[in-house]
């Protein structure tokens, strides 16, 4: 089944769907490999009218008290719930996402970031510092014009984690989807309009690599947002930091998932399933290196075996498929050599390793076993549904052999001891960890990488220091005093 995905226009802004630009930009479905929509890459002329926008809204929306701005967001995250069908459809026929997942994780978490900082958005503000008779105080502004630049992996939801944050600070947006996925941040933007959020508040333009670029070396923009790669995070934090711009980088990673032996191994289990093949593996924080105890791993590769005969693929559109297509033919053909390199390496292949014929790209999902740490698939990042599983035999080596990356981004491990639980979460260096699960990201707990993985935090209060900064105001009670 595929529906009618075709937007009104390309680009949305300044409270209003505007078509114009250059190349024009197919919308593939994964599923089927056909052009679903066709939009159109934004121009210079675009991009600068979509920060004009941005910039003349934001002094009277950072003026709008806090109780006002939430209450528009909180009503854009009820829209956005009753239209979750509607939207993980889009999601759907943008991203090959089954709609199963599309259903749960994607504007739903995006109708939670919203819901989330519009309740945050009344209670910012600063403090009271008594110097004696003197005072301080403290006001949280707004930054001002900020940018956000999605990948397409979760494509709305990367859309309203970074506009609900801004939005409740009192900035401004112009955001740029990927190229892959231009179509639901439209659709976040008609809803933030129809929630009363004023024209020019959010804007969205189409573009590649030079889109993005432009935008980030705006003389009117103050903050830049990407979710991206590595080497796309570099180039853009680069370009960011010419204009002392702020920025938030959520990028790639290559995380540990470390297995102990006295874990529950059906937890674990389920928790190497959900780190490597929900949304097909193409996920930044998937747990794709996962250390197993020697004195389990057999007993855990069998059971793996055993539940990788639940995959349901299809029809993305029927609720009962469970794995989906990847995203595009570059990505899978990144996975199909990553998937050449681990056979030639001399990886155990224990199931799939092979790109499946017919319309859309199809991935099987993959387990090596017996993976070094020097091999290609235990060093890069794949973005695929492609499992690693290395075996280890003590605490120490493992906290050792995970640490051994530029990544950053997230971690897990899985113990019945409450201690080493904690004391390994405390040693990962990774932004983000979990103990007894993985992947779960709720808007109230900041997310985010260290290392390569990123710099600055999403979600939680943390979100809130990413984009307002504070003025200080000293007051003197007295005389003011000078040497001559
Ligand atoms: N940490 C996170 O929160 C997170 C979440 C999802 C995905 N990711 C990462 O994203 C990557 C997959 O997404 P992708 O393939 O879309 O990434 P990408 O780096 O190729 O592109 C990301 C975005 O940056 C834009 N871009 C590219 N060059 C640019 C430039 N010079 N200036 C400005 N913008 C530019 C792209 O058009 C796109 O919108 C993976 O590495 C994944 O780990 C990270």
């Amino acid at each position: 089944m595929t529906i009618d995905v075709k937007p009104t226009a390309s680009h949305f802004i300044n409270g209003e769907y505007i078509e114009g630009g250059t190349e024009d930009l197919p919308v593939i479905y994964p599923y089927t490999g056909e052009v679903v929509a066709t939009l159109k890459l934004a121009d210079d002329a675009l991009v600068d009218q979509a920060v004009a926008a941005a910039k003349a809204a934001q002094p009277a929306w950072a003026a709008m008290s806090g109780v006002e701005r939430g209450r528009i967001l909180r009503r854009a995250a009820d829209i956005m719930r009753e239209r979750n069908r509607e939207l993980s459809e889009i999601e759907t026929m943008d991203t090959g996402k089954p709609l199963q997942e599309t259903l749960v994780a994607d504007a739903a978490s995006g109708a939670e970031a919203l819901e989330y900082f519009g309740g945050l958005a009344a209670s910012l503000g600063g403090e009271h510092i008594q110097l004696g008779d003197d005072f301080a105080y403290t006001r949280r502004e707004a930054l001002g014009v900020c940018v956000g630049i999605g990948a397409w992996n979760y494509p709305i939801q990367i859309a309203s984690w970074k506009s609900a944050p801004a939005l409740a600070c009192g900035n401004t947006m112009v955001f740029k989807p990927s190229e892959t996925t231009p179509l639901s941040a439209l659709k976040l933007a008609e809803i933030l309009i129809e929630a009363g959020a004023p024209a020019g508040v959010f804007n969205v333009v189409q573009g590649k690599g030079a889109v993005g670029s432009r935008l980030v070396t705006h003389p009117d923009v103050a903050k830049v947002s990407l979710t991206g790669s590595v080497p796309t995070g570099r180039k853009v934090y680069a370009a960011a930091a010419e204009g002392l711009r702020h920025v938030t980088m959520e990028l790639g990673g290559k995380s540990p998932l470390v297995i102990f032996d006295d874990a529950n191994i059906e937890n674990a289990v389920s928790a190497a399933i959900n780190a490597n093949f929900y949304s097909s593996g193409q996920i930044c924080s998937n747990g794709t290196r996962v250390f197993v105890q020697k004195g389990i791993k057999e007993a855990f590769l069998s059971r793996l075996a055993e539940r990788l005969k639940g995959v349901k693929m299809g029809d993305p559109m029927d609720e009962e498929v469970n794995f989906g297509p990847m995203v595009s033919e570059q990505q899978i053909s990144i996975v199909e050599g990553y998937q050449a390199k681990a056979q030639a390496e001399g990886a155990r292949l224990i199931s799939g390793g092979k790109r499946l014929d017919g319309p859309g790209y199809w991935m099987e999902p993959t387990v090596y076993a017996d993976v070094a740490d020097d091999m290609t698939i235990a060093k890069e990042e794949i973005f695929g549904p492609v499992m690693s599983v290395l075996d280890f035999e003590t605490e120490e080596e493992a906290i050792k052999r995970a640490n051994a990356t530029e990544f950053g981004l997230a971690a897990g491990v899985f113990t019945n001891d409450l201690s080493r639980g904690h004391r390994v979460a405390a040693a990962f260096e990774a932004g983000t960890t979990w103990i007894n699960t993985y992947n779960l990201t709720p808007v109230e707990v900041p997310f985010g990488g260290s290392k390569m993985s990123g710099v600055g935090r999403e979600n939680g209060r943390a979100a809130i220091e990413h984009y307002s900064e504070m003025k200080t105001v000293y007051v003197a009670m007295g005389d003011t005093e000078a040497p001559f």
